[in-house]
């Protein structure tokens, strides 16, 4: 079952200039994107910065504007406030942010900062409140004297577990992480994305994870959008963008996983070299004459190109023969 279904998404900015500041042009951020999450999976948005992942991941909350599509939760269009105010979706659908310094008001007491939802959408005693906010802290992984300390007195690891904390006090049913992980250590990354998983479990919650990093995609997300320059380039299963890439988008966003193994690193460097070539090579394939991505093709059941049809199934049945003699 789907929780959210996303149809032809557009968001366009206006670009405004001259003495009249009238509007001249617009910048195309989400141009016409069409994909499904399920309910209780981890679906992946991945691209490079300015792609428009961000936008679409505002937009899927209601913190943005949307220039025509829809978002369909429980067969209602959210991008009509009405609906959101109706299903209670500011309820059900919250957001974490990569900068989770920036994201929790640094006057307020941690307390009050996971506090806030509740205030907004139940009515709890005083007591029952803090009750509510000790749990969810205890979940998190933090002590109760976290309750009276500020943002500032915490690493970046643990403001972005608060920032879990407030976005599942409600009971959320699809939370939108916009690169929740990229600006922690390493070893920070890995206890952050375990607790997002558990949380996961425990909650039944579906996240919408948006990254520029497909390696840190891969140990999250069942499905994946590949997103570039406002429109999608490639959908499919972790196995479909991992094992079998069609666009040269996609496997240019591979290539530019590091490699771990130290005796791998030469060729993996060369691979990366000769993807990088036929990507700056072969434009007029991959893109059409406006530099933009085709619509996408279906080549199975799970996975779509963005490629013209032809071709599309030209490299899938390519890719079907490269798997069998290997
Ligand atoms: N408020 C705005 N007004 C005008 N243009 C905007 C606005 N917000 C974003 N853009 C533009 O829209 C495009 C997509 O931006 P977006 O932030 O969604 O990309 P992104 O993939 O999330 O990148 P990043 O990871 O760097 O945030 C970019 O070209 C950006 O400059």
């Amino acid at each position: 079952m789907n929780i959210i279904e996303i149809k032809n998404l557009k968001v366009h900015y206006p670009i405004r200039s001259g003495f009249w500041n009238r509007i001249t042009d617009e910048v195309p951020a989400v141009d016409g994107i069409s994909f499904n999450i399920r309910a209780g999976e981890t679906y992946g948005l991945v691209g490079e910065s300015g792609s428009g992942k961000s936008t679409t991941g505002k937009s899927v909350v209601g913190l943005e504007k949307v220039t025509s599509g829809s978002i369909l939760y429980k067969g209602k269009d959210i991008t009509k406030k009405e609906n959101r105010r109706r299903l209670d979706y500011n309820r059900d659908v919250q957001m974490i942010f990569q900068d989770s310094l920036s994201s929790l008001n640094p006057r307020k007491r941690i307390e009050d900062i996971i506090a806030e939802p509740l205030r907004n959408f139940e009515h709890l005693s005083k007591e029952d409140e803090k009750l509510r906010v000790l749990q969810l802290l205890d979940i998190v992984g933090l002590d109760a004297d976290a309750l009276y300390k500020y943002p500032h007195q915490f690493s970046g690891g643990q403001r972005q577990r608060i920032g879990v904390a407030r976005a599942v006090a409600t009971h959320p049913k699809l939370i939108v992480a916009d690169e929740p992980v990229s600006a922690l250590d390493l070893s920070v990354q890995a206890q952050v994305l375990n607790f997002m998983k558990r949380i996961q479990r425990d909650f039944g919650i579906s996240y919408l994870f948006i990254s520029h990093d497909l390696g840190v995609v891969r140990h999250m997300c069942q499905n994946i959008a590949i997103m570039n320059r406002g429109r999608l380039v490639e959908i499919g299963t972790r196995d479909d963008i991992y094992n079998h890439p069609l666009h040269i988008y996609t496997k240019r966003l591979l290539a530019a996983i590091p490699e771990t193994n130290v005796d791998q690193r030469a060729a993996h460097r060369a691979s990366r070299l000769a993807v990088e070539q036929v990507y700056q090579d072969e434009q007029a394939t991959y893109y059409d004459h406006d530099g933009k991505a085709f619509p996408l093709v279906a080549v199975s059941p799970t996975h779509s190109v963005a490629l013209p049809e032809k071709l599309a199934q030209q490299l899938a049945q390519a890719e079907t023969k490269r798997e069998a003699q290997a």
